[in-house]
């Protein structure tokens, strides 16, 4: 696999590290994962796949220096806390680096490592409130509306910190130097916005939100609900594809207002409301279907991980615990992704193994462990 052989260490964080650790596992890199000792009731972890876990107790001088030990013999750390969280406990990234010049230090973080907020505490909402992209999101009329927390926590943050590193390793192939990633999901979400701060000259957000093309304003580019209580995504923005949707509403264009008619939008919206709530997400979908309107249903995690097309491209898969999820993504063509199919590790379940394989002795561990900086856990403890 493309990152086979590279030693990631990633500390436990709630939602956008871990999706962060996750891709690099899945692309072949060994992901550790170093959990709390003591560790809580059940890892926070969803997206633990392919990675394993050492239970490390950083607040402990001999936790800490381990750390440092480990972070000797690694390629990436990930690290999940607020800023002035790792040089409190003496692992920042001037003592890290120096001890390990070739180390990619990944921070990722929600406001960065400077600035007013670097020290706040905050979630997905607020980062996207403050890299402007939350103002553009939601229904006319409404409050603005944060889509889940994939936008900052995810997009923004774990994938760009992915990408932060890959590039870092890159660069490090010529340099052979590490360096500090500074990921901040605020600039993340921005980033990730740009086509929305570039495009403001095209006039495609002139209007109020809610009341755009591509903001839930324009009629061919919605979702309406079909006559079983399931939905169709429309998105017919080029005029040869609108006049497709037209046609396979049944409808004639030519007594139709035009399409980017905006005072019309409301009234067109009730119009193709009023004829999708004819027919169920079936029927729509063999209108549809072999055609260039840009109408697919919208499905259910359940719908989508059997919908025809996603199967013939085997887009899901299912580990040895029948858990669906999607499989990693892109496709590469000589050395795709291989995810593991094993459930997520416990907290702890390979502290021990890890630390053989970055050469601790036996005995250091023994001391470690009696000493309660480090923890072991068998997989039936945690059931
Ligand atoms: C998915 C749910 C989570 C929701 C995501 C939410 C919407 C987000 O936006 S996540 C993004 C949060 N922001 C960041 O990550 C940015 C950077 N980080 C921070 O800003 C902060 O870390 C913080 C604000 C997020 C948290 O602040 P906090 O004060 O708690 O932490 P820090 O200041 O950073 O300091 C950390 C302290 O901890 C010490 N530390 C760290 N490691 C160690 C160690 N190894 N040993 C000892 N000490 C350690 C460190 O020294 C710091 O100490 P000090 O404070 O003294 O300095 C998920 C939320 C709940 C999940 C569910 C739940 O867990 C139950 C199930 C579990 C199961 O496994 C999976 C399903 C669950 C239902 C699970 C599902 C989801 O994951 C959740 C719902």
């Amino acid at each position: 696999m493309a990152l086979s052989g590279l030693r990631v260490l990633e500390l436990a964080g709630l939602a956008p590290a871990p999706l962060c650790g996750m891709i690099l596992a899945d692309f072949g890199a060994r992901v550790v994962r170093v959990d709390r000792a003591p560790r809580s009731a059940v890892a926070a972890d969803a997206q633990g796949r392919g990675k394993r876990s050492l239970a490390l107790d950083l607040k402990r001088p001999a936790g800490a220096a381990a750390l440092r030990r480990l972070c000797r013999g690694a390629d990436v750390l990930v690290e999940p806390f607020r800023h002035g969280v790792m040089e409190k406990l003496g692992l920042g990234p001037e003592v890290l680096l120096q001890e390990n010049p070739r180390l990619i230090y990944a921070r990722l973080t929600g406001f960065g490592q400077s600035g007013k907020y670097a020290k706040s505490a905050g979630h997905d909402i607020n980062y996207l409130a403050l890299s402007g992209v939350l103002s553009k999101l939601g229904r006319k009329d409404e409050n603005p509306y944060a889509p889940v927390n994939l936008l900052a926590d995810f997009a923004g943050g774990g994938v760009m910190c992915a990408m932060g590193i890959i590039i870092a390793l890159y660069e490090r192939t010529k340099s052979g130097k590490g360096q500090i990633v500074d990921a901040s999901m605020v600039e993340g979400a921005a980033y990730l916005s740009s086509f929305l701060w570039k495009s403001q000259n095209l006039g495609l957000w002139n209007r109020p939100r809610g009341e755009n093309l591509l903001d839930s304003g324009a009629p061919f580019y919605e979702t309406y609900k079909t006559s079983d209580g399931k939905y169709m995504a429309v998105g017919a923005i080029e005029p040869q594809f609108y006049e497709q949707l037209v046609k396979g509403l049944g409808l004639d264009s030519n007594k139709l207002p035009s399409q980017l008619s905006f005072s019309d939008w409301p009234k067109m919206k009730k119009m193709f409301a009023s004829i999708f709530a004819q027919k169920t997400q079936t029927e729509w979908c063999s209108i549809f279907d072999s055609t260039d309107a840009c109408v697919t249903p919208v499905l259910s995690f359940d719908d989508a991980a059997s919908h025809q097309h996603n199967k013939q491209r085997g887009s899901f898969i299912k580990n040895d615990q029948e858990e669906i999820s999607p499989r990693p993504a892109p496709l590469l063509s000589r050395t795709p992704a291989v995810p593991s199919f094993k459930r997520d590790p416990f907290i702890g379940e390979h502290t021990e193994e890890i630390l053989l394989e970055y050469g601790f002795t036996k005995q250091e561990i023994a001391k470690l462990h009696s000493d309660k900086v480090i923890e072991f856990s068998k997989p039936k403890a945690n059931l």
